[in-house]
């Protein structure tokens, strides 16, 4: 059985400018829960607002209206308590001790949890090893590259062991490899402890990789709430290449734009190809009529393969108007 870990309801938050005092809106009413050991993708353009969101989460930002219950605390009501659940990787690196060693910084943010360098020996000497810094235990932070600076980032959160874990942008910044490692961590970390982990990326592979469900916002709105395999599934049936056995005419090019004005058409010699991103796919059934009206002959019709980097892309210019399933 599904059980919310994470109930988000009505936020609302805005920011006065310093300057021109105007208003401006970050985040407007968004609703959305997640559940216990989901892996779930925040995403959205620049300014969309997924830093406040995630800091109204985690306590840090307080919201005009709206709540939010971690493990069915109100975290307004019962700030303390719905903390105790929650850790958060924000800004990764800036929130380390950078003069102080991997293994020190491990131990400072475990007294601050309350617990005694002696308690947390066996714990931090674990998490070294799962986040691969065993041989950087006595490194100051100020020494290590930016990728063993975040591993260690969510080292630190880890270290609480709460339910549910914020990231905000854990791979921004760092190399190729340390970002496949963190995702590896991650994917660990989902699958044996059963982690609630919300994350927000503008690497949509992580996402791709990582996520079982997005929550897509775009100017403070939440524009989708689904299962990134059905976002996939949606727009992949939409996507056709279509080769023909000649060119078309001006005219023929003409009309096939009228009604499909996204619709790429690509000479070749003798043959030529069609290339089509539908916003729904019964609307492939209207081109084939429009191609036997005009007698244009087809040779092979493939459907395009559409990765998540494209599927968001889509439907934050708004192209998936059709793309909005029912959640059950
Ligand atoms: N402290 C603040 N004061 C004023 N405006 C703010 C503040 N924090 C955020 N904003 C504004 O609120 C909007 C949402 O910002 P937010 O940082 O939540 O978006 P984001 O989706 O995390 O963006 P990015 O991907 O660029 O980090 C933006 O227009 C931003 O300029």
């Amino acid at each position: 059985m599904t059980q919310p870990v994470v109930e988000v309801k009505n936020l609302k938050k805005s920011y006065k400018k310093r300057k021109t005092k105007a208003y401006i809106t970050a985040v407007d009413d968004i609703s959305f829960t997640v559940n216990k050991g989901e892996i779930l993708g925040l995403l959205g353009p620049n300014g969309a607002g997924k830093t406040t969101t995630i800091k109204m989460i985690c306590g840090l930002v307080v919201p005009d209206s709206g709540s939010i219950l971690i493990n069915n605390t109100d975290n307004q009501k019962k700030r303390l308590r719905a903390r105790e659940h929650i850790s958060a990787v924000l800004e990764g690196n800036r929130n380390l001790y950078w003069r102080l060693t991997v293994r020190e910084n491990l131990e400072y943010f475990a007294g601050n949890r309350g617990k005694s360098r002696k308690e947390v020996s066996a714990q931090i000497d674990e998490l070294l090893e799962q986040f691969h810094l065993q041989d950087k235990e006595n490194e100051l932070v100020n020494r290590l590259s930016r990728g063993m600076q975040q591993k260690l980032a969510i080292a630190v959160a880890m270290l609480a062991n709460t339910e549910v874990i914020l990231l905000d942008e854990p791979t921004l910044g760092i190399d190729i490899e340390t970002g496949y490692e963190v995702r590896e961590i991650l994917r660990d970390i989902v699958r044996e402890q059963k982690k609630t982990i919300i994350i927000t990326s503008h690497d949509m592979d992580v996402i791709e990789d990582l996520c079982e469900r997005t929550v897509i916002i775009n100017n403070g709105k939440i524009v989708t709430d689904d299962r990134v395999e059905n976002l996939l599934k949606l727009f992949e049936v939409r996507a056709y290449s279509i080769k023909l056995g000649g060119h078309l005419s001006k005219e023929q090019h003409d009309t096939l734009l009228q009604k499909f004005p996204q619709l790429v058409y690509t000479p070749d010699t003798y043959q030529s190809m069609l290339e089509v991103d539908l916003t729904k796919s019964e609307a492939i059934y209207d081109l084939f009529d429009v191609l036997k009206l005009e007698q244009i002959p087809v040779d092979t019709i493939d459907r395009k393969t559409i990765n998540f980097e494209q599927v968001f892309m889509k439907i934050v210019k708004g192209e998936n108007e059709y793309a909005l399933p029912e959640r059950v």
